[in-house]
């Protein structure tokens, strides 16, 4: 279980040429490992994250996960590989407005064909799991943004992902919050033995994690640590 980026270049279209926002990136995230990625602006850190997720396919080098080699998918296998075996939370929570934190949870479920009972169920565990045992009936309007991003974390998990991809989860919180939030990523991913890639500007909070990357041009390095 664990996600292998090998010889990643990317380009996008940019005028009559190309840019390249991923120069030959290589990065290996074991299982039950947080890997963060840090860097500045236009660096290229969600591309990573989006090529990863096999959002956007590469234009050289391989993305593995748990052994399963992704270019040699078709659509249909690689949006199944997505919902089972993927966790994305983006950035902002992007909770629906009307639906209980239950609610956000079970639709996953739903669309992964389980029954509403076991849907319920492991929403509840979840919502435990990420430190809102007594919430599960309120709406988005109801929680702070901390408690948001918890129930955009337990979304994530509902399909047991073995691979969770994280870009910029305190951007909208306090320190402390951002802080907490980090150890709750960290603790889920020690303790679910996923290979989590985490994108953050905030280097305050990179002691908690296993590995650090850093990007810059669209190069990757993993300094040694001190
Ligand atoms: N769809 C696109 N088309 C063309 N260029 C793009 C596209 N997406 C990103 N880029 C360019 O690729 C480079 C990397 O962008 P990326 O969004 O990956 O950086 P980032 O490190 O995530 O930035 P930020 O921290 O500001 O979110 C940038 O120069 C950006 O302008």
């Amino acid at each position: 279980m664990s996600l292998q980026l090998a010889n990643i270049t990317l380009t996008y279209p940019d005028g009559d040429g190309r840019l390249t926002a991923l120069d030959d990136v290589s990065l290996d995230v074991p299982a039950g490992t947080v890997t963060a990625v840090v860097g500045p602006s236009g660096s290229g850190k969600s591309s990573l994250l989006a090529v990863a997720a096999t959002l956007i396919a590469p234009d050289r080098g391989r993305v593995v996960l748990d052994g399963v080699d992704t270019g040699g998918l078709d659509r249909t296998g690689l949006s199944a590989l997505r919902r089972q075996r993927i966790g994305i939370v983006f950035q902002q929570p992007n909770l629906l407005p009307s639906l209980t934190a239950a609610e956000q949870l079970q639709v996953m479920a739903h669309l992964d064909g389980r029954s509403p009972r076991a849907a319920r169920a492991r929403a509840l565990e979840l919502l435990a799991a990420v430190g809102l045992p007594d919430l599960a009936g309120r709406r988005p309007h109801q929680l702070s943004g901390g408690q948001r991003q918890r129930v955009n974390i337990a979304r994530a998990l509902m399909n047991d992902p073995t691979v969770l991809l994280v870009d910029e989860p305190t951007s909208a919180l306090d320190h402390e919050r951002g802080a907490a939030v980090i150890d709750l990523i960290t603790g889920l991913t020690h303790r679910r033995a996923t290979a989590t890639v985490l994108v953050t500007h905030d280097r305050t909070h990179l002691t908690a994690v296993d590995q650090v990357a850093e990007v810059h041009d669209g190069r990757l390095t993993v300094p040694a640590r001190t």
